[in-house]
């Protein structure tokens, strides 16, 4: 693997402003592919405006962003989702009346630019059949493919829109706060499933919870005022002095 293609995503250079407020300064991010990262920042930092920003669904005032070593800075959330970088649960794009491994055969099909009026005849396809199995073998639905998306617990259907995402093969994943919401006896398998994410995808969190942000990445990336403060291993940011007085506190609490 060269130091190129070993790059998933790159920003550089990242501005935002709303009117007179700059809300992402100058912002520059490097996530390897298989990367484990989390972008942490107290409120109001802008992570939400720079996760926007790279997925799509908000144009920079200058700056790049590269997918796989393409510029994808002009390309709108769907193409770039086409080329790989995906957002997870923002946006809930289960069908309620279909069935889990149904939902799971019309995303693969949706990001290939297959015909929607086609996908019924699809379902003896072995190559899509396994798609299916592989992306809710991951988040532990395999066995419950035939059952209906209503069946499933709140947490459940949090796990059917990973398995989603990952039906299209993604190299980057944007993790917005994946246990948000989720009933507290539910929480552990949606965590259990990020850990089992494909090794070589590169992973983003965006997360509230400092536990979780320990648990589940290997290198943080600290968000103030719209800069980067900081970014480094866990050990390295915890032990951060500015971080500890702007954001952490004394101890991993949610803020
Ligand atoms: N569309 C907008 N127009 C004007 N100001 C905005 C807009 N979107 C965000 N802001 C401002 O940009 C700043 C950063 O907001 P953003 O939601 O990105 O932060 P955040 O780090 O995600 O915060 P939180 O942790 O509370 O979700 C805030 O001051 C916010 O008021």
């Amino acid at each position: 693997m060269n130091a190129v293609t070993d790059i998933a995503l790159s920003v550089r250079g990242l501005n935002r402003s709303f009117g007179a407020l700059s809300v992402t300064s100058n912002v520059d991010l490097t996530l390897r592919r298989g990367a484990r990262a989390a972008l942490i920042g107290p409120n109001g930092a802008g992570k939400t405006t720079l996760i926007n920003l790279v997925s799509g669904a908000l144009r920079p005032s200058s700056g790049r962003i590269q997918l796989l070593g393409k510029d994808v800075t002009g390309l709108g959330q769907a193409e770039r989702a086409r080329l790989g970088l995906l957002r997870s649960f923002q946006i809930t794009r289960l069908f309620k009346p279909m069935t889990i491994g149904d939902n799971v055969r019309l995303a693969i099909l949706q990001s290939s630019g297959r015909r929607l009026g086609i996908w019924r005849d699809t379902r003896c396809e072995p190559e899509l059949d396994e798609q299916v199995f592989v992306a809710l073998k991951t988040v532990g639905l395999h066995d419950r493919e035939s059952a209906g998306v209503t069946t499933l617990a709140y947490g459940e259907q949090r796990l059917l829109e990973l398995a989603l995402a990952l039906s299209t093969r993604p190299s980057v994943l944007l993790l917005d706060e994946p246990a948000a919401g989720v009933p507290q006896g539910e929480s552990n398998v949606i965590i259990q499933a990020v850990e089992r994410l494909p090794a070589d995808l590169a992973v983003l969190l965006i997360e509230h919870d400092m536990d979780l942000v320990f648990r589940l990445a290997n290198e943080i990336t600290v968000l103030v005022a719209g800069s980067v403060l900081m970014t480094g291993t866990p050990q390295k940011v915890e032990a951060d002095e500015r971080v500890q007085r702007l954001y952490l506190g004394d101890k991993h609490v949610t803020h």
